[in-house]
């Protein structure tokens, strides 16, 4: 691997002594990691811990990850380790157990949005945003398999956001950057990198930042991170954000042996993880608090007028009981789509629809067609969902993998209703039986394009 000469530069300067480790590290092959959904499943035993996150754990081999169906259903979230230090600045420096609105500003592919779905509480709100509108369907698509039920997706520009002034508790900014920590895992970064592309980045970061601080509480905190070493991205801008806005920074716990850098410019700390002190990629975080009281929570203009409507009595009668605890939420019909939000975030989730592009809220539960009904893929993957209200049938691993490439399949039992298909106990979707066909309604977008091998691993990973 030929790193760019003033990259390697820079980094003699930075590291001194520990240069050569460093060097030598992208010789080593990048470790494999897995942060399990515990609403879902329990990771194996045997799994080695990565040290910073509560459910993550790391992987002695990377195993075909798309012939795993509980992948497809959910229960894990294949992330690179030193990204979920993310927990660390949640747990340390926020009370978790207040309702909260969250913000991912930076979301796709859902890496930090379904971790921090699985961190702040039920009545919290995370919105999880991704600008490039691609990418926004792919992150709709980790964040429904995650099943939480408390996270609006949007696809907005960050300047859309000082629309919503002071509303945001939590902001998370891991902001497009150029990429020198991933050097060894994506070859490809090298080709794109160059002084002038840092620079660049360097200014756009705080374009998006300035962008986006309006949007947080007095107090709020602002958790920034890249996955990139130099330091114009990193302490700079932090330091530079700190000092026009008077922003608190905020110091982490570290445990000595995790091998994480502490750094400090300005008086503004920052976190550094470097491939020869640990078992992950390249990544930089830094934290700072807003100024002002904290707690002074966002008053929601008193308008007349929702944006949000509600389903209607005889639909809401009719699908409600496909979720747990129906009487929670708040049921929506948005088109053809009936949809559940959680009650107590109505207001807020109003708020946001009023000024952003949301793409999927909640838990998209069933399409209305004329008298029909059909109960959505989203439903399927819900942590929520009430499998009392469904026929369930599990399928065997090839069964599952041809449901899940949107094959025809077969199964040994007949009827004429809609049947939950599993996979070890776990939700994989839906099908309807009619006699002895069965029709596949797994979604055309999120199938498995690949060829099943003659062979199947069983990949093992977790139990559900
Ligand atoms: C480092 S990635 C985010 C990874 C994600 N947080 C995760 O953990 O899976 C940065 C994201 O910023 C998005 N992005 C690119 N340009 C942007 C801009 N000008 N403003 C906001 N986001 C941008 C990219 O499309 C990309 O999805």
């Amino acid at each position: 691997m030929e790193l760019p000469i003033s990259f390697k530069e820079r980094m003699q300067r930075l590291l001194a002594d520990e240069f050569s480790n460093f060097e030598a590290a992208f010789a080593q092959p990048a470790s494999v990691s897995i942060r399990v959904n515990s609403n879902k499943a329990t990771a194996n035993p045997d799994l080695p811990r990565v040290p910073w996150a509560e459910n993550a754990y790391y992987l002695p081999v990377r195993p075909q990850f798309t012939l795993d169906p509980l992948l497809h259903a959910g229960c894990y979230y294949v992330q690179e380790a030193s990204s979920m230090f993310l927990e660390q600045a949640l747990k340390q420096a926020v009370d978790l157990s207040q309702p909260l609105h969250v913000l991912d500003l930076c979301g796709a592919p859902g890496g930090k949005s379904t971790h921090l779905a699985s961190l702040i509480s039920e009545e919290s709100m995370l919105v999880s945003n991704e600008v490039i509108k691609s990418r926004a369907n792919i992150l709709a698509e980790n964040v429904a398999k995650w099943g939480t039920g408390n996270v609006l997706v949007t696809s907005s520009d960050p300047s859309n956001f000082s629309r919503l002034p002071e509303f945001f508790d939590v902001m998370v900014v891991d902001a497009p950057c150029s990429g020198e920590g991933m050097f060894r895992k994506d070859p490809q970064a090298i080709n794109e990198w160059s002084e002038e592309n840092v620079k660049l980045c360097a200014q756009r970061q705080q374009r998006i930042l300035m962008d986006v601080w309006e949007a947080l509480k007095p107090g709020g905190l602002l958790i920034y991170s890249t996955c990139t070493w130099n330091e114009q991205e990193n302490e700079e801008n932090m330091a530079w954000l700190a000092a026009q806005e008077q922003a608190e920074s905020i110091k982490l716990e570290l445990n000595q042996s995790w091998g994480i850098v502490a750094t400090e410019l300005n008086g503004v700390a920052g976190y550094r993880f470097y491939p020869h002190r640990i078992q992950g990629e390249g990544f930089f975080m830094a934290v700072l608090r807003k100024q002002g009281q904290e707690g002074l929570s966002h008053k929601s203009s008193k308008k007349k007028k929702y944006k949000l409507q509600p389903a209607s009595k005889k639909e809401k009668a009719l699908v409600q009981d496909w979720l747990k605890d129906p009487e929670k939420y708040e049921w929506l019909q948005y088109g053809e789509v009936v949809s559940a939000l959680p009650a107590n975030l109505f207001e807020a989730a109003d708020e946001v629809y009023q000024n952003l592009h949301v793409i999927y809220a909640g838990t998209e539960v069933a399409e209305v067609k004329g008298k029909k009904l059909k109960p959505m893929h989203t439903l399927a993957v819900s942590q929520h969902l009430n499998k009392d209200a469904f026929t369930t049938i599990d399928l065997d691993l090839e069964l599952a993998l041809k449901y899940l490439r949107k094959e025809d399949i077969s199964l040994d039992s007949s009827g004429n209703d809609w049947v939950l298909l599993q996979y070890n106990n776990v939700p994989l979707g839906f099908a309807k039986q009619i006699g002895n066909r069965v029709n596949n309604y797994y979604p055309k977008e999120w199938r498995i394009r690949m060829e099943l091998p003659a062979d199947l691993p069983e990949v093992n990973l977790v139990i559900s």
